[in-house]
């Protein structure tokens, strides 16, 4: 299982919850990657841990003030990016011109949809995984693997069948071994999470906590 912690714009320490994460994912043989904000990113990847940023912009280098440039990204450290969060929804033409901006940048790809069908179009537009979260459950304490584990099991059918290839990851609430494993058994190949992490007291042992499920 994949582990992917977004910081988003949550007042923590990114730097003290990536080497968190980076000692957690080489003690326990687990992926975790650590998605702060932009600025953060070239203080997160010198921990070494696997960073990627929450978003980038579909666009090439140019005159596009304010945006996040896929390549500055990975100059900065970054590896992949988010698309499409729920909190950073795009036009489906802007997810695809993003997904090409993180291919000129070797970034891997990781599109937010809400419910299968959103995930049946962001996999036809080719990322290496879709992540489904329903937004209500983001922020909250019920993990969507046990508040609505359909949404998981069709979002997994509504990929493999457009393409097989493309990993399906499930997110919102997700905060414990438990609440792994469960989006494991459901066909998740990994899990995307915030507040769990981001806003708890000890990072390190959030993450602790988590890796019990894999
Ligand atoms: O990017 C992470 C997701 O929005 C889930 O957030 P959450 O773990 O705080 O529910």
């Amino acid at each position: 299982m994949f582990i992917l912690v977004n910081l988003k714009a949550y007042p923590c320490d990114p730097v003290a919850v990536a080497e968190a994460a980076r000692t957690v994912a080489d003690a326990h043989g687990v992926r975790i990657a650590v998605a702060p904000q932009a600025a953060h990113l070239d203080r997160v990847a010198a921990t070494g841990v696997e960073t990627w940023a929450q978003h980038v912009a579909p666009v090439d280098h140019g005159s596009h003030t304010g945006h996040t440039l896929a390549e500055a990204a990975a100059d900065a450290g970054a590896t992949g990016t988010l698309l499409n969060h729920s909190e950073r929804r795009l036009t489906l033409a802007d997810v695809d011109g993003a997904l090409d901006a993180a291919a000129r940048a070797d970034l891997a790809t990781v599109v937010c949809a809400n419910n299968p069908e959103q995930v049946a179009a962001a996999t036809a537009l080719g990322p290496d995984a879709v992540a489904v979260e329903p937004p209500a459950l983001i922020g909250g304490d019920v993990s969507v693997a046990t508040a609505d584990p359909d949404i998981v099991e069709g979002a997994v059918a509504a990929a493999d069948a457009i393409d097989p290839d493309v990993a399906v990851y499930c997110g919102a609430g997700v905060s414990t071994g438990d609440d792994l494993a469960a989006a494991a058994d459901l066909g998740a190949e990994g899990v995307l999470l915030a507040s769990g992490v981001a806003k708890a007291d000890d990072p390190k042992a959030a993450l602790e906590q988590l890796v019990a499920g894999v």
